[in-house]
C-alpha cells in the first residue's frame, strides 16, 4: 500500500450495525466482523474499518482517529463535535426512515405539554440535548441520566417523563406511554474529519463512498419493470408509467412489438401491473436494483 492511500472508517456498533453492514454490502463493500473483534475486515485495500459505539463515533472522527464514520445525527449534536457532515443517510435500525427523540409521559398522567413538566424529573440518555431543549424553552426541570431501559422509569414512577428515541413506536406503546413533544428527528449521517476532508485523495474516496451508499439506499425503494407491448398500444403504456427518466423503448427482433423498460417505486407496482395488462402489456417482469445513482 502506497503511504497516505489508506483511510480508516468507523462502522457503528449496536443499533445501526446490521443496517450499516447491509448497506455497505449493497454499495459494494463487504464488511466481515469476527466474534469479539472490533476491527472488521473490509474487501477494499484502501480502507481499514473499526466498530465503534455510535455515541463515541463523532469524537473519534473529530480527533482524527478515524477519517470518516457513520453515526446518528443525535450523537453528533449531543457531543457538539466539530466534524464535516458529508451527507444524511436516511436509515435507522429497522427502516429507511428517520427516528425521533420524543418527550413521553405515562398514558394516564395529567401532562399535556412540555410546560406542564416545570419542576418535574425527566430521565434520558440524551442528556445535554435535553437540558438545552428545556433551557431554551425556559422550562425549569431536573434532567437525570438514564443508562437504558428508560421507558420503564415512567411506569415505575421513578420519573415524571422521559426523553427517548422511537422508531417503530413499539417500545413506547408497550409501556403505555404518551408522546407530548418531538425534540429531534434523527437519521444516520456520514461524517468526516476536517483534515481528512482537505486531503484530495481522502475526500474523493469519502465522496465516492457517499455516492454509492446513497445509490444503494435509493435502490431500496425502487424496482425495474420491463414489458412487451404491440406498437399500437405503446402510447397507452407510456401514459401509465412514471419514470425517473423517460422509459427505454427497444424493438423486438422480427416483430412489430416493442420492449419497454423503466424504474418505478416499489409501492407503485401492485397498482401499475393490472393497469398495464389492461392496456395490452405482456410478459411484465420486475427485478430489484442494487444501486440507483
Ligand atoms: N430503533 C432505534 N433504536 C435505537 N437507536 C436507533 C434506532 N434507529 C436508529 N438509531 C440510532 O442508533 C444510534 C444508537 O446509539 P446508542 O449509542 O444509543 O447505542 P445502541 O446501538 O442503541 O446500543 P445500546 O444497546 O447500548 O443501547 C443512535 O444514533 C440512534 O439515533
Ligand atoms: O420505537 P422502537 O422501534 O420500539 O425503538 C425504540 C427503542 O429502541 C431502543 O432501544 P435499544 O434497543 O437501543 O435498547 P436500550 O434501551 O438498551 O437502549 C430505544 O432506546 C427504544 O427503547
Ligand atoms: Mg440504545
Amino acid at each position: 500500500m502506497v503511504d497516505g492511500k489508506q483511510m480508516r472508517i468507523g462502522i457503528p456498533k449496536g443499533s445501526l450495525e446490521e443496517a450499516t453492514v447491509k448497506l455497505f454490502a449493497k454499495a459494494g463493500w463487504k464488511v466481515t466482523s469476527h466474534h469479539r473483534n472490533y476491527f472488521p475486515e473490509i474487501n477494499d485495500p484502501e480502507l481499514t474499518c473499526s466498530l465503534c459505539r455510535a455515541q463515541e463515533m463523532a469524537r473519534y472522527v473529530e480527533n482524527g482517529l478515524l477519517d470518516a464514520g457513520l453515526t446518528g445525527k443525535d450523537w453528533i449534536l449531543e457531543n457538539q463535535s466539530d466534524v464535516v457532515i458529508v451527507d444524511d443517510l436516511i436509515y435507522s435500525k429497522a427502516s429507511n426512515r428517520p427516528a425521533k427523540w420524543v418527550l413521553a409521559v405515562a398514558g394516564d398522567s395529567p401532562y399535556k405539554r412540555p410546560e406542564d413538566l416545570a419542576g418535574k424529573k425527566i430521565a434520558t440518555e440524551f442528556l445535554s440535548f435535553t437540558k438545552r431543549y428545556f433551557e431554551e424553552a425556559g422550562i425549569p426541570v431536573e434532567v437525570e441520566y438514564s443508562w437504558g431501559a428508560t421507558e420503564a422509569k415512567v411506569v415505575e414512577g421513578l420519573v415524571d417523563a422521559i426523553v427517548e428515541i422511537t422508531e417503530t413506536g413499539t417500545t413506547i406503546k408497550a409501556h403505555g406511554l404518551r408522546i407530548i413533544a418531538e425534540l429531534l428527528q434523527t437519521n444516520t449521517q456520514l461524517i468526516a474529519n476536517k483534515e481528512s476532508w482537505k486531503d484530495p485523495w481522502k475526500r474523493a474516496k469519502i465522496e465516492n463512498m457517499n455516492t454509492l451508499l446513497q445509490g444503494a439506499l435509493r435502490a431500496d425503494k425502487l424496482v425495474a419493470l420491463k414489458m412487451n407491448a404491440p406498437a399500437d398500444v405503446v402510447d397507452k403504456v407510456m401514459a401509465l408509467l412514471p419514470s425517473m427518466n423517460s422509459p427505454t423503448i427497444a424493438h423486438l427482433h422480427n416483430s412489430d412489438w416493442l420492449s419497454i423498460e423503466t424504474v418505478v417505486e416499489t409501492c407503485q407496482v401492485r397498482d401499475l401491473v393490472p393497469k398495464l395488462q389492461s392496456v395490452g402489456a405482456q410478459a411484465i417482469i420486475e427485478y430489484s436494483l442494487n444501486k440507483v445513482i
